[in-house]
């Protein structure tokens, strides 16, 4: 099988053998030309010869029939992700015409009907997740560390930042410092608020910031990169079985 994910910044890909195991694995930034950059892997993806392809896209229509197009010419089988918000794994009370393909298969990825769950995703978006025994109940979206800094460096005149490290959640001393430590902490801040609200959910996070963010989180945090991944293999299995 070949499974995509097409985040908003990345793609991910993996090739998975008749066990679920994985062959092969990249992220790559696609700069919203995935298509062209699928293009460039198709050979690639053309000596696994995967009998199938399932895929999870937050990039919309337009881009979507590009990558389509782009798929189409390698003869296998291809299938979006539709988001169901009363799938057999897990009940979501969100709007599920809004609800992010990525942030819903993470979610499909973890879940546990013994437990409760915050699944907290760092792409692109910071997304936090509160699952209660495989019903979700709802979360929130918050622009990544990144985009923070460059809408500071885009509205302000003073801070011209647009480099630099999130290490520190103390206060700064210096403007490079102070944005720095405000951004990291308004997203650290706000998932201590949120594990200090709901105290027995188990927090589990993924996505390309995740170890930079769960160092400044003050209860365990489970690290998981094999969600979107996981949430994909449970989706097509129980598609294909009803
Ligand atoms: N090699 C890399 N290239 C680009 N971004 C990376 C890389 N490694 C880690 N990242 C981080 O991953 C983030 C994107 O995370 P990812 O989960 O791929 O997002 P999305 O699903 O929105 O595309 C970026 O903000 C960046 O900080
Ligand atoms: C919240 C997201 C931008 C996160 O995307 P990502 O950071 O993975 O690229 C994406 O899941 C999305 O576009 N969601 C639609 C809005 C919603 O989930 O309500
Ligand atoms: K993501």
């Amino acid at each position: 099988m070949l499974w995509l994910d097409l985040g908003n910044t990345r793609l991910k890909y993996w090739l998975t053998d008749d066990i679920g195991q994985i062959v092969a694995h990249d992220a790559k930034q696609h700069l919203q030309a995935p298509a062209e950059l699928l293009m460039g892997l198709t050979d690639r993806f053309e000596r696994y010869a995967p009998d199938f392809i399932g895929i999870s896209s937050v990039l919309g229509d337009n881009l979507n029939a590009k990558v389509s197009e782009t798929l189409s010419r390698l003869n296998i089988p291809f299938e979006f992700v539709h988001v169901d918000a009363a799938h057999t794994l897990m009940k979501s009370a969100y709007n599920d015409q809004q609800l992010g393909c990525d942030r819903w298969l993470q979610m499909l990825g973890a879940v546990d009907k013994k437990k409760r769950q915050c699944v907290i995703g760092c792409g692109t978006a910071v997304t936090i997740d509160l699952i209660d025994h495989a019903e979700h109940l709802g979360g929130y979206i918050f622009p990544s560390i990144y985009l923070q800094r460059e809408s500071l460096f885009s509205g302000t005149k003073q801070i011209t930042i647009s480099n630099g490290t999130f290490d520190s959640v103390s206060q700064g001393l210096t403007t490079q410092d102070a944005v720095h430590r405000g951004i990291l902490l308004s997203i650290v801040g706000a998932i201590n608020e949120i594990s200090h609200r709901h105290p027995n959910f188990e927090l589990i996070m993924t996505g390309g910031d995740a170890a930079i963010i769960s160092q400044h989180v003050n209860r365990p945090v489970r690290l998981r990169d094999d969600l979107l991944l996981n949430g994909l293999a449970r989706y097509f299995d129980y598609r294909n079985k009803s």
